[in-house]
C-alpha cells in the first residue's frame, strides 16, 4: 500500500533521506524510530507529496505520488504531532469541515458522530468548542476523520508525544483497530516501548538511512532498546 523505492531527498548539499526502500502492506503497522534529524518526517512528507523526491519514488497503492498527488492523498490520512482544529467550532463541526475538505461524501451529523464515538471522543465533548479540548481529544478528531474517510493508509508523525499514558494507550488501541480493519500504518515515534507493542515491524533510521528493519514479534523490549542504542551510538563513533 505504501512503498518507497530508492527514495532520496536532498536539501541543498545535505542528504536528508538516502535511497530508502520500504513497504507497508495493508493490515500492517511499521514504526520508524531514530534520533532527531534521521529523515523520518522527510519520509512522511514525501508520501504526502509535501516534498518532491530528489531521486526514487514514493508510491501509494502502486501509484507514484508525483504522478497523482490528489488521488494518492485521498487514500491517506495524516496525523501530525499537533492536530490543528478550529477552536470556535465544536468537534462535530470541525469534523464536518475537514470531511468536506477531504471530499468525503457521507457527511450527515449521525454518521460523523458515530465516527467520533468510534474514535473514542465522549458524547459530551462532541458539541463543545474544540478550544477546550485536550491534545488526546484533538487526536481523536483526527482519527475520526480516518474512520470517516475509510483511509487505506495512515501516516502518523509522533502522534502521541505529550499524551498521558492512558491517552497514549487509547490512541494506540485505535491505531491497532484501524490496522486490523486493513489499513497500512506508518508511524514515526520516539517511544520504543509502544513501537514494539503495536508495530509489526520497526525500522531504525540514522542520518537519512534505514539501518535495520526488525520484526517486533522477534524482539524483547530490552533487546530493542539495546539495538537502538547500538545503532545510535555508532553515530558518535
Ligand atoms: N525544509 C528543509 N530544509 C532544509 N533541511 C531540512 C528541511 N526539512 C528537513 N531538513 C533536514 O533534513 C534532515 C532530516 O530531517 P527530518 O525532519 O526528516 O528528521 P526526523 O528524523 O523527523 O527528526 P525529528 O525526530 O527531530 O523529528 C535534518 O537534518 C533536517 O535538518
Amino acid at each position: 500500500m505504501l512503498e518507497a523505492i530508492g527514495l532520496t531527498k536532498d536539501f541543498g548539499a545535505h542528504r536528508a533521506l538516502d535511497s530508502l526502500d520500504l513497504r507497508v502492506d495493508p493490515g500492517e503497522i511499521v514504526c520508524l524510530l531514530g534520533a532527531n534529524g534521521a529523515g523520518k518526517t522527510t519520509t512522511i512528507n514525501l508520501f504526502l507529496g509535501f516534498l518532491e523526491p530528489s531521486a526514487g519514488e514514493a508510491r501509494v497503492d502502486g501509484v507514484d505520488v508525483r504522478s497523482d498527488p490528489v488521488g494518492t492523498k485521498r487514500k491517506l490520512l495524516y496525523v501530525p504531532e499537533q492536530i490543528a482544529l478550529f477552536g470556535e467550532l465544536t468537534g462535530v463541526e470541525n469534523l464536518t469541515y475537514f470531511a468536506a475538505l477531504s471530499g468525503i461524501e457521507e457527511r450527515s451529523a449521525p454518521f460523523l458522530r458515530q465516527c467520533l464515538a468510534q474514535a473514542g471522543l465522549p458524547d459530551a465533548a462532541m458539541d463543545r468548542r474544540a478550544s477546550g479540548y485536550s491534545k488526546g481529544m484533538r487526536q481523536k478528531v483526527g482519527l475520526a476523520l480516518a474512520i470517516a474517510k475509510q483511509a487505506r493508509a495512515l501516516l502518523l508523525d509522533e502522534p502521541i508525544s505529550g499524551l498521558d499514558p492512558q491517552a497514549s494507550a487509547e490512541f494506540h488501541a485505535l491505531i491497532v483497530r484501524q490496522r486490523d480493519a486493513g489499513a497500512a500504518v506508518l508511524m514515526v515515534t520516539h517511544d520504543l516501548f509502544r513501537a514494539r507493542e503495536v508495530g509489526n515491524r520497526i525500522g531504525l533510521m540514522r542520518e537519512g538511512k534505514l539501518r535495520r528493519m526488525i520484526d517486533a514479534a522477534d524482539i524483547t523490549a530490552s533487546d530493542l532498546e539495546r539495538l537502538y542504542l547500538e545503532e545510535m551510538g555508532a553515530m558518535a563513533a
